[in-house]
């Protein structure tokens, strides 16, 4: 019998459809050293967001076949090291959306009528009318930023209770954001005219400490800020400065950059900041939801079927998958590539499946290509089984086209994304039936294998255009594994692909379309 470890508190619920496959052994609080002594024995790992799941554990756990979140963010999952492994990442997208979105709304209208502290006021036996005297949210301004599941929900409720809405969110379409009600902006003006700020977005690069001492300098000096998304979105001792020194009105926090919560600054301020240790998703309709929702996956991939939201593998039919799996991976790091040279909101994506692959199914691979595309907004969250979804909801359109006479490669497949900031397009094929060839940039013809951080610039094919790069990027300590110009004709137009060793420092992008020649530069990660 197959064996399951239940590493934080999840409801009974899933308990009991566990066991209807495996033994389950629920051991919440284990210290890393302890679980990586017991992973070993087991077949599946369920936790929430109490347990780090890192690289020593995955690889001690040499039976574990899937790791179940019973929740949304698999930040505290290495899923790169799981899948690595070969190891399913399951987590529950919706379950408890519903649970995070009201937490922030109790949040918004907690802060407003200082609530807790008037609560404790009482308690200590206190009859104190005027300390608490608060604001109305009706007709004030709230700035949503992200308008994915949770955010849509804040918004719909909020515009029920009169406010009016700001929304920042690049990915998402303005037809999207009017049926919520809600103006798109971006995130100066919501940073600057919001009364109440509220996040909903992951935490990536590029959304760590958004909200930091520039951001709380444009501010409203009554602004109020609620953070029920991921801890380190907020730069936490600048907002304790902000709120100290009287530049912004209040805070709402859930979540924090370290979990649990320890000595703080946070925590001597007053009734300007409400501090709520990640209860979010802790409402018992949600735990149910989540429980039942990851349970069922464990149970299904214990049973050798598919999982259907597996953030890292395919939630499709192990024949088709074995067959397409080298293309889908083809798909997916173009749809990278398309979507992060495209920048911005990608309003069209045509997928073209070219040669022999013109008669392939062509589903798993457009899936493929979206799920690529939308990793820049979803990370982890967008998987084979919501791609298509996702992409539906932010007015994405996707136009899927058939070249059987295309003969360069035996199979190609090409992606030209169309956005907010122009048109790209990318082709690649694969040599040898496994390894990824990128063959084709903007239409310039090349032959390199992707690598995780790359650069492409578009240029003037003149002399000395590639010794200045070299020599700027030398300048900046980047070191490039390889290099490749692709052109139409000689002394025009070209495009020039180089394979960097480590991530391209911030600003470089600037300096670089500064050498003459050098019209565009983008940096990409795949
Ligand atoms: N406090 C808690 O207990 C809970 C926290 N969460 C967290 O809430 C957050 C939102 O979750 P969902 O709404 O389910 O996710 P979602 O994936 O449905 O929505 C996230 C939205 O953020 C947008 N986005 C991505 N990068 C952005 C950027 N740089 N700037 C602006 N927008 C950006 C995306 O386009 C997307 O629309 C996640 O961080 C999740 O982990 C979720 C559940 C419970
Ligand atoms: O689902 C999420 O992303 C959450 O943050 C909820 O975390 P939890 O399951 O309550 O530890």
């Amino acid at each position: 019998m197959s064996k399951v470890i239940v590493c934080d508190p999840i409801d009974q619920a899933g308990i009991d459809i566990l066991t209807q496959v495996a033994s389950v052994d629920v051991k919440t609080g284990l210290q890393p050293g302890e679980l990586i002594e017991i992973i070993g024995e087991y077949d599946a790992l369920m936790i929430r967001s109490g347990t780090r799941v890192t690289q020593e554990i995955i690889e001690a756990g040499t039976q574990l076949k899937i790791i179940g979140r019973a929740g949304v963010g698999v930040d505290n999952v290495d899923v790169p090291a799981a899948t690595r492994r070969g190891i399913v990442v399951v987590n529950s997208p919706e379950g408890n959306t519903i649970a995070a979105a009201e937490h922030a709304l109790a949040m918004i209208l907690s802060l407003s009528r200082h609530i807790p502290d008037a609560n404790a006021s009482v308690k200590r036996g206190e009859w104190d009318r005027k300390t608490f005297v608060g604001a109305e949210v009706y007709k004030k301004t709230l700035g949503v930023v992200g308008l994915g599941k949770i955010g849509s929900h804040v918004a719909t409720v909020a515009k029920a209770m009169g406010m009016k809405l700001l929304a920042y969110d690049p990915f998402i379409s303005t037809e999207r954001a009017e049926q919520l009600g809600c103006q798109l902006v971006d995130m100066d003006l919501l940073i600057q005219q919001a009364d109440y700020i509220t996040l909903h977005i992951p935490k990536t690069p590029e959304t760590t400490h958004l909200i930091n001492a520039t951001t709380l300098a444009k501010m409203k000096p009554t602004a109020r800020i609620i953070n029920c998304a991921r801890g380190g979105i907020i730069d936490e001792s600048a907002l304790a400065a902000a709120i100290k020194e009287g530049r912004i009105k209040g805070a709402a926090l859930d979540v924090f950059e370290s979990e649990p919560l320890g000595e703080s600054e946070l925590r001597s301020l007053g009734k300007e900041i409400i501090l709520t240790p990640h209860l979010g998703a802790s409402t018992t309709e949600a735990q149910v939801n989540v429980a039942i929702d990851v349970a069922e996956q464990i149970r299904d991939v214990l049973l050798g079927l598919p999982a259907r939201s597996a953030v890292n593998i395919p939630g499709l039919g192990p024949d088709v998958l074995e067959e397409l799996k080298p293309y889908m991976q083809l798909a997916e790091t173009l749809g990278k590539l398309v979507g992060q040279l495209a920048g911005g909101r990608v309003e069209s994506l045509n997928v073209r499946l070219q040669g022999e692959l013109a008669t392939n199914k062509s589903q798993p691979l457009v899936v493929a290509s979206l799920k690529g595309l939308l990793y820049q907004a979803l990370r982890e969250r967008v998987n084979y089984v919501n791609a298509s979804i996702e992409a539906k909801e932010r007015g994405i359109r996707v136009i899927e086209t058939r070249d059987a006479s295309a003969r360069d490669y035996a199979g190609s497949l090409r992606l030209e994304a169309t956005g907010t900031l122009g048109t790209h397009s990318v082709t690649g094929a694969l040599l040898g039936e496994k390894e990824i060839h990128l063959t084709d940039v903007d239409g310039f013809p090349i032959n390199v294998p992707p690598s995780k951080y790359m650069l492409f610039t578009l240029h003037r094919d003149m002399p000395g255009i590639i010794g200045k790069l070299g020599s700027l990027l030398g300048s900046f300590n980047v070191n490039i594994a390889s290099m490749q110009v692709g052109r139409k004709i000689v002394r025009g137009d070209a495009v020039m692909a180089l394979s960097i060793d480590d991530p391209l420092p911030e600003g470089i992008v600037t300096e670089i379309i500064k050498v003459p020649g050098i019209r565009d530069a983008y940096t990409v990660t795949l």
